[in-house]
C-alpha cells in the first residue's frame, strides 16, 4: 500500500489544526506521526484511515500498483487507537470470532494461535469489559497486528502497556512487517517509533 498526501489541511471551525502536509508513504516503510498533545496526529491518522475528510488537499492510494478508491481503504485497513472501542460483552473467544469474519487474520493464523500470542490463554472465556486496561490494548494491537491487512495504523501504540507490554508491542511490529505494507505510527514516546524509517511532524505544517 502507498498513500501520496498532498497539500493536506485540515480545520475546525477557524481553526486550522494543519495545512500543507505532503508526504508519500511508501508501500514497505514504517513511518511516525509525531507532535505534543493536542498536535493534531490523531486527525491525520483518522483522514489517511478514510474516515473523516480532509479541508484541503487530496490523497491518493496505490495497492499493489493500482489505484485504489478511497471507498475500498477501510476493507484494507487495520487501525488501533484508543478511542476505538472494542465490543466489551462479548468474551475473548466470541469477539475473535466476530471480529475475524469481517477482518480476517494473516493467513494461517487461528484465532488460537493469536490469543497464545498475544497472552490472553487465561481470559478465552472472560468477557473483554471485565479485563485490565494493559489486556485490552494487547487485544487491541493483536487484532490489528496480526490481521491481513496492508495498511496498518497504530495511534498511540503503547497506551496502558507496562514495560513488558511495551516490549511485547516492539517485538510483534517487527515481526509483522511485510514487504509492501504500510505502517504509520502516531506517538510522541520514542520507543514506540524508533524502528520507523520516516517521520512526519505536524508542526512542521502549522503556522
Ligand atoms: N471533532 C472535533 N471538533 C473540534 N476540534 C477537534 C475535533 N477533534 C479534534 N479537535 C481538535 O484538533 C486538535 C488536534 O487533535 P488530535 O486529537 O488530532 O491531536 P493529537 O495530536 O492526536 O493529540 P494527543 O497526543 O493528545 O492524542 C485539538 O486541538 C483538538 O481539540
Amino acid at each position: 500500500m502507498q498513500i501520496k498526501a498532498h497539500g493536506l489541511g485540515r480545520r475546525y471551525g477557524r481553526q486550522w489544526i494543519f495545512k500543507g502536509l505532503s508526504h508519500d508513504f511508501r508501500p514497505g516503510t514504517a513511518t511516525a506521526v509525531l507532535g505534543p498533545n493536542g498536535a493534531g496526529k490523531s486527525t491525520l491518522l483518522s483522514i489517511l484511515a478514510g474516515q473523516l475528510l480532509p479541508t484541503a488537499g487530496e490523497l491518493t492510494y496505490t495497492l499493489g500498483g493500482q489505484p485504489l478508491p478511497v471507498a475500498e481503504v477501510p476493507r484494507q485497513l487495520a487501525y488501533c487507537a484508543p478511542y476505538l472501542e472494542l465490543p466489551e460483552d462479548f468474551t475473548l473467544l466470541e469477539l475473535l470470532a466476530f471480529h475475524t469474519r469481517l477482518k480476517p487474520l494473516r493467513p494461517g493464523l487461528t484465532p488460537a494461535a493469536l490469543v497464545e500470542l498475544m497472552y490472553l490463554q487465561k481470559a478465552r472465556h472472560q468477557p473483554v469489559r471485565e479485563f485490565s486496561s494493559g489486556m485490552k490494548q494487547r487485544l487491541k494491537l493483536g487484532l490489528a497486528l496480526y490481521a491481513a491487512a496492508p495498511l496498518l495504523l497504530l495511534d498511540e501504540p503503547t497506551t496502558n502497556l507496562d514495560a513488558t507490554g511495551a516490549a511485547w508491542y516492539l517485538e510483534h511490529v517487527a515481526r509483522v512487517r511485510d514487504a509492501g505494507r504500510l505502517v504509520i505510527v502516531s506517538s510522541n514516546v520514542p520507543a514506540e517509533y524508533a524502528f520507523c524509517e520516516a517521520q512526519v511532524r505536524i508542526t512542521d505544517f502549522q503556522s
